[in-house]
């Protein structure tokens, strides 16, 4: 028998009257970018068990069953009095339809964005609703008096979170979690979860940086101890660290003076994963990203983030023919309110036809706008490898921007003499020319790196800062691995040009390129005066780039004779 089944639940008690359950995966469970690091995850569920009896979030329907079998080993479901739902969506949807056969009793507690939701997925089922809209609060008897808080978001408009203040725990739904499996419930030794939990913030918060600060305000003014949280581990002892780290990384989104205004509508989730994806490539390339649910946003505030924005994308799905009219008003707002300068994108997914993205398209081209990228259609759910496209066609137009705003900083004459001066003394120092070769999950991947040096003799390491906007996936991951190629001096012009030439997002960089595969699975290119393999074991967070420091593994001197090509730079304003 495998250590880990498929999937199973786990229950635990986490305070007075009150269990966690955990519906567990060690596999990837859904396409959306948040999973791409492929750990698994968790769909927690909470139970509370007062006079009266509330279950907070029951999981999608890749768990009904299971989750269903071991609410019924604890619990008579006709004594299940209110199911809280944090967030809806259609996967739930099933379970809720489930449960409500064996509980017709069962009240539901939402947000009013989540009572419209829950209508139109159970349109066939009576529900019963308690809609949330602010300050109400629900007794279960022996001190659990919940009280909720609506923390609305353009990803999750209908985000409810729960405190109870008996137990001080916080039931804090899609805040604070990680997309991550395993035995743990809380996170003692939580700086294994750092990477998890960042990633999640970068795909989940990041794009919504104004709304989750305003969350964090509301959760400020509760005593919590514990987050429980949707996903992954429950915060209990980084949570003081966690809450600062969240508004950290919230003030480096807010402080960004290049942003893109993303403006979609997504009626079963398939356009709003396209944003998400194209949102984290942005945020990625240090430029902001200020997310409209045109659902849910009012003209005046389209307005005030048009007005900001350097660039413009708007994704709306096909629906009987036609996009959504909350599109259709935020097109009309757009086209009124911004100077055809912006670059522009647009996307959509659609089931036949597509007349939405057609409409975006031909809106834009007539009134002169400049596409950043060539319109994104995609047929129903976009796998995982459009989603990486996306994610570098995010990244491709955030750095078009940045360089034209730069041209534009340029020619106002903004260098000082005094930091020119800096500029030049630190272009005086050289590096090795390399390309970083990598592979992760089977996409292969390469960068010119000349900010390469040796570091530790024991063990055998090496550092390399690679910009934050460039950085290839797999090389903000502890454990990963990559191949240093270190180029020959005069053999070195032609693979420097062949990477250094602008690549389609998602192209196959390695075309024409002579490679062997490494040991640990990425290319060694066979051109190179020599490689390393190398295994990532930290990484620092420097201002515009990232250090990382890797361990070498291996590796081999491929042409005796040669030297290494270094770089020669005039100024140390680029590489
Ligand atoms: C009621 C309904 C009407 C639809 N009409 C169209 C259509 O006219 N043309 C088309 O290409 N797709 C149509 N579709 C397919 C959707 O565009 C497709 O499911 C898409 O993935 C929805 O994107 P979303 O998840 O972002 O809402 C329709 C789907 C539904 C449920």
């Amino acid at each position: 028998m495998s250590p880990n089944p498929a999937k199973d639940v786990q229950v635990f008690p986490i305070a007075a009257n009150t269990r966690v359950m955990r519906s567990r995966t060690w596999e990837r469970l859904k396409f959306e970018i948040e999973y791409a690091l492929q750990k698994g995850t968790t769909a927690n569920s909470y139970l509370i068990e007062g006079d009266k009896t509330a279950l907070i979030d029951p999981p999608g329907e890749s768990f009904t069953e299971i989750f269903l079998a071991a609410l019924r080993e604890r619990i008579d479901l006709s004594q299940l009095d209110y199911l809280i739902l944090g967030h809806l969506n259609p996967n739930r949807g099933t379970t809720i339809k489930a449960l409500l056969e064996l509980a017709p009793q069962l009240k539901l507690v939402c947000s009013n964005p989540g009572a419209i939701s829950l209508r139109k997925i159970l349109s066939e089922t009576e529900l019963n609703i308690t809609v949330i809209k602010g300050e109400e609060t629900l007794d279960l008897g022996k001190g659990h008096h919940l009280e909720f808080l609506l923390t609305p978001n353009p990803r999750y408009p209908d985000q409810l979170c729960t405190y109870d203040p008996k137990t001080q725990v916080l039931y804090t739904d899609k805040l604070f979690g990680a997309h991550v499996c395993g035995e743990q419930v809380f996170d003692e030794g939580w700086t294994v979860y750092n990477e998890d939990r960042r990633y999640y913030f970068d795909c989940l918060m990041a794009p919504h940086a104004r709304q989750i600060e305003a969350a964090l305000d509301k959760i400020a003014g509760k005593n919590a101890k514990i987050y429980a949280t949707g996903h992954g581990p429950l915060v209990r002892y980084s949570l003081t660290e966690l809450t600062l780290d969240y508004r950290a990384w919230l003030k480096n989104q807010s402080d960004r003076d290049v942003t893109v205004a993303l403006i979609y509508a997504s009626a079963y989730g398939n356009t709003a994963t396209i944003a998400q994806a194209l949102a984290r490539g942005i945020t990625k390339a240090g430029v902001g990203v200020e997310s409209i649910n045109a659902e849910f946003a009012e003209p005046e505030e389209i307005k005030a983030i048009l007005t900001k924005a350097s660039g413009i994308m708007v994704g709306s799905p096909t629906l009987g023919g036609h996009a959504p009219t909350q599109i259709q008003t935020a097109l009309g707002i757009i086209l009124a309110n911004t100077d055809k300068t912006k670059l522009v994108g647009v996307f959509g997914s659609f089931g036949w036809s597509g007349e939405a993205i057609d409409l975006l398209e031909s809106k834009f081209r007539n009134a002169g706008y400049s596409f950043g990228f060539e319109p994104i259609r995609v047929k129903f759910k976009p796998t995982d490898l459009i989603l990486k496209t996306c994610e570098e066609t995010g990244t491709d137009f955030a750095q078009a921007l940045k360089k034209s705003q730069k041209v534009r900083k340029g020619k106002q004459g903004t260098i000082t003499s005094e930091s020119d001066r800096t500029e030049q003394a630190l272009g005086r120092i050289v590096g090795s020319l390399c390309i970083v070769t990598t592979k992760f999950h089977e996409l292969k991947g390469a960068m010119l790196a000349s900010w390469v040096s040796q570091a530790t003799f024991n063990p055998p390491g090496i550092t390399v800062a690679v910009a934050k906007e460039r950085a290839i996936e797999s090389l903000l991951h502890l454990d990963s691995n990559f191949v240093l190629n270190i180029l020959q001096e005069g053999k070195h012009l032609g693979l420097m040009k062949h990477f250094l030439k602008p690549f389609a997002p998602g192209e196959d960089r390695f075309i024409g390129v002579a490679t062997e595969e490494a040991e640990n699975g990425c290319p060694i290119l066979t051109d190179a005066l020599a490689y390393v393999e190398c295994q990532i074991k930290s990484r620092l967070e420097c201002g515009d780039h990232w250090v990382i420091y890797a361990t070498a593994t291996q590796g081999k001197l491929l042409q005796s004779e040669g030297i290494t090509a270094v770089h020669h730079r005039k100024s140390g304003s680029h590489y």
